[in-house]
């Protein structure tokens, strides 16, 4: 039992660079014996639809068109993804099976299942192909030859039995999607976008342990992201919900979808194949996941009451229009709602029995939590109200409401709904990663600013991470005895077992907040968006990290609609990254930024006077919780370099680290060897600093540590941090220790810059400005 099914619909193979997309994800994540499904390609479909629809009128002309239409997007496909050699053998398959059905066109012998069925044998033979020529053992399967369907029903047994038979352990399947035959061995298509049945079928029949179902959106969201940018991303929704959204016509999932897999315990996720890497929506068993709350619209619809509806009529009908139909009871009394185009057919099968109560409507539906529908659902009413949005029919039942209205639902109306209904970012999960000296008074902090948070959010800190062992507990951590809870529960971990545990959280919402000084950590930032997190860091590796990484990781985030906080990596909790981005998104445009960004340069060039030694003050500056980790991050000018590469690139600059010139405050060779070696050293470090003190003093200046940024007006960049004389009396020299200051130049604060100044390190700044970004994440998620 170790087969997954990945579906691929019909988006996902658009063209020759989605195939190759396609090749590229069952590259990765297929093994021998998992079996792919696919849809036909792009809108071939549609095309196949209309060919028939020619035919059936009889509309020579317009066939003989598309069927010429149909050729050449075939033939576009294979001329782009094989040789010429593999293309021409393809083609001329292709136009034999062309040619037939021109023929059985001309003989009025064309069946309709059997013409659209071609779709999808061409993406399979095609993707099949494709992989071969990628060295991937693989194999076309007519899915006719595996689900056989007798009076409507699909004949489970034998169907089990010939997939077993067919499917192996050694090779990859393409199984097409949509189809079946029936026992004569005819053709039979098992509904519009049926393909995600195929693949549950297959799955329950070959007892595999997941579906993936790839399609153009990157999971189920609570309403459609299209028309509403806020729209959340639900890492898991319940089967029952599901079902319930795809009854409503959510197209994400279809109607049939789910029943194959009742019962069992495959897992089922949608994932974006335009993004394989995006941890996708998991449709888990009842009682697995929360019920959340998704508004769904819909277009064209009638409403039919139906007398004497019998046991399994709604099925047949759906059925009937290839189309899933909604039925509920009110006031006893049975209404379907049925796609206005399909009314006809439906009234027809009812004879009779079906009165149209109203038709051509659009509305919504709004699918929640039972306990939270009966207020929903006023609280909707009112909102269309105020939209002049006129309703004509509503029900309600446990866990959805609808509104049928005369007007479409737009995307103002809707977004507005979804604010106020859904979207109140009610839920976020805290991960925390780094207890050191910021780290524990950050969470000594959390225990008040926690509580003031959940006022409005339900905020939860569920994981305690430290670089060999992590407290994880989904359900929240109690944070004023977080100590005794991770003595007892606290687990050795490995990055992956991290992630898995964050893929696992049932939130709307999750942070990792980053306050710690790993390298290491910071490389797993793209990893934690891909599971939809937020990111705060007071870690300034990953903002320092290679532009090509670092622009990556920005066009991630934008994409997932995430937010990177990290205004603590520079000038600790002073606003500095605020007032950057204050200036620019004013309009300003600023030319200089020079001043003292290390509170532990600072605190020892400020505190030197030649009483003590200076490699003394440093050891007392990082007791204080100056300091980093290894203090000659800070002497070696690293940590100042940093920091103005994060400004610079707050500023819209395009440079590395090593762009900036950096002049050391220590001997270069104290760089060499671990922390003891550099302490027996220490001379060397007293008196580099002390013969640099003493020629500033010479010249009736201050020693200190600075650092510059200009932007000329070419746009030509320079940049330097290093060691400074600086003027008796100037506001450098002046600096209370530890003290950072800013001086920033711009269009506006030309003459007189604007100047920010205040502490610049230090374990409570810190902790308070990691809060400040939390709140800021806070208050932007609300
Ligand atoms: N100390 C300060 O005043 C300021 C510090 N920062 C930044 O805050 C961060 C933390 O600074 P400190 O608390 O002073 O450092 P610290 O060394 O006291 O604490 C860092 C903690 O992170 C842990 N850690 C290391 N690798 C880890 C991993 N892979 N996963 C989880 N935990 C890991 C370490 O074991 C340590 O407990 C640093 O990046 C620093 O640059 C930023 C502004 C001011
Ligand atoms: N070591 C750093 C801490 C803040 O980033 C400093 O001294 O400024």
């Amino acid at each position: 039992m170790t087969k997954v099914v990945h579906k691929f619909g019909g988006s996902s193979l658009s063209s020759a660079a989605r195939y190759q997309a396609v090749a590229n994800i069952i590259l990765g994540q297929c093994q021998a014996g998992d079996c792919v499904v696919v849809s036909a390609a792009g809108k071939t479909t549609n095309t196949l639809v209309k060919l028939w629809q020619s035919y059936v009128q009889k509309d020579d002309n317009g066939f003989n068109d598309i069927l010429l239409q149909v050729e050449n997007h075939q033939n576009q496909l294979l001329s782009e993804l094989f040789d010429s050699q593999q293309a021409n053998a393809l083609s001329s398959q292709l136009k034999d099976e062309l040619q037939s059905i021109a023929k059985a066109a001309k003989g009025d012998s064309l069946h309709e299942a059997t013409l659209l069925a071609h779709g999808e044998i061409w993406s399979a033979r095609l993707l099949a192909r494709l992989l071969s020529t990628l060295n991937v053992e693989s194999q076309d399967v007519d899915a006719r030859t595996l689900f056989t369907q007798h009076q409507g029903q699909l004949l489970h047994a034998q169907n089990k039995q010939a997939c077993l038979a067919q499917i192996k352990a050694d090779k990859i399947y393409v199984v097409t999607g949509f189809i079946a035959s029936d026992c004569d061995g005819k053709t039979i298509t098992l509904g519009r976008n049926g393909s995600d049945y195929s693949a549950t079928l297959l799955a329950n029949y070959v007892d595999a342990k997941a579906v993936s179902i790839w399609t153009d959106t990157q999971g189920v969201f609570s309403t459609d992201p299209r028309k509403v940018s806020s729209a959340i991303k639900y890492p898991k929704v319940c089967r029952v919900q599901a079902n319930l959204l795809a009854r409503l016509g959510n197209p994400v999932l279809h109607a049939k979808t789910l029943s194959p897999l009742k019962d069992t315990n495959i897992k089922l996720q949608v994932r974006s194949s335009f993004d394989p890497e995006v941890v996708g929506t998991e449709i888990v068993k009842q009682g697995y996941s929360k019920d959340k709350r998704f508004i769904t619209t819909f277009d064209e619809l009638d409403l039919i009451r139906v007398e004497g509806l019998a046991v399994g009529e709604v099925r047949t009908l759906s059925q009937l229009i290839q189309h899933s139909i909604h039925h509920f009871n009110k006031g006893g009394e049975d209404y379907l709602l049925v796609p206005s185009k399909d009314t006809h057919a439906v009234a027809s099968h009812l004879a009779g029995r079906g009165n149209i109560v109203e038709s051509h409507l659009r509305g919504l539906a709004i699918v929640s939590p039972s306990h939270e529908t009966a207020h929903l659902t006023q609280q909707a009413a009112t909102v269309l109200e105020q939209q002049d949005v006129v309703v004509r029919f509503t029900h309600s039942d446990g866990s959805y409401a609808l509104f049928l209205t005369d007007q479409s639902i737009d995307s103002d109306v809707l977004a507005i709904l979804h604010d106020k209904l859904v979207n109140k970012g009610r839920e976020l999960a805290v991960i925390i990663a780094g207890l050191g000296n910021v780290g524990e008074v950050f969470v000594e902090q959390c225990q008040k600013q926690v509580e003031k948070l959940q006022a409005t959010f339900d905020l939860k800190v569920v994981a305690l991470v430290r670089s060999k062992e992590m407290l994880f507990c989904p359900s929240g951590i109690n944070i004023g005895s977080w100590q005794q809870q991770w003595r007892s529960e606290a687990q050795a971990y490995q990055p992956e077992d991290l992630l898995e545990r964050i893929g696992e959280l049932d939130y709307e919402n999750k942070v990792v907040i980053d306050i710690t000084a790993s390298d290491a950590f910071s490389n797993m930032y793209p990893s934690f968006v891909a599971h939809d997190c937020h990111l705060i860091s007071a870690n300034k590796y990953a903002g320092t990290a290679e532009q090509t990484w670092y622009g990556k990781l920005l066009e991630q985030l934008q994409e997932r609609n995430l937010h990177w906080r990290y205004n603590t990596s520079v000038g600790a909790g002073l606003p500095i990254n605020f007032a950057l981005a204050d200036l620019q998104n004013s309009g300003d445009t600023v030319t200089r930024i020079e001043g003292v960004f290390s509170g532990t340069l600072s605190w020892l060039c400020s505190s030197f006077d030649g009483s003590k030694a200076f490699s003394e003050l440093v050891l007392e500056a990082q007791s204080m919780g100056y300091t980093e980790p290894d203090p000659r991050e800070d002497l070696s000018g690293r940590d100042m370099q940093r920091k103005l590469l994060i400004l610079a690139r707050d500023l819209g600059l395009q440079l590395d680290v090593d762009d900036i010139a950096l002049e050391p405050l220590m001997p270069v060779h104290l760089a060499d060897g671990n922390w003891d070696s550099f302490l027996a050293k220490r001379e060397a470090l007293d008196e580099f600093y002390q013969s640099r003190y003493e020629q500033a003093q010479s010249q009736g200046k201050a020693l200190r540590y600075t650092g510059a940024l200009e932007v000329d007006a070419q746009g030509k960049v320079s940049a330097k941090v290093g060691i400074a004389y600086a003027e008796a009396g100037s506001a450098i020299a002046n600096l209370t220790p530890g003290d950072n200051i800013f001086v920033i130049t711009s269009q506006w604060y030309e003459s007189n810059p604007l100047v920010i100044q205040g502490p610049g390190a230090g374990k409570e700044v810190t902790a308070a400005g990691i809060h400040s970004d939390l709140y800021w994440l806070t208050q932007k998620l609300k």
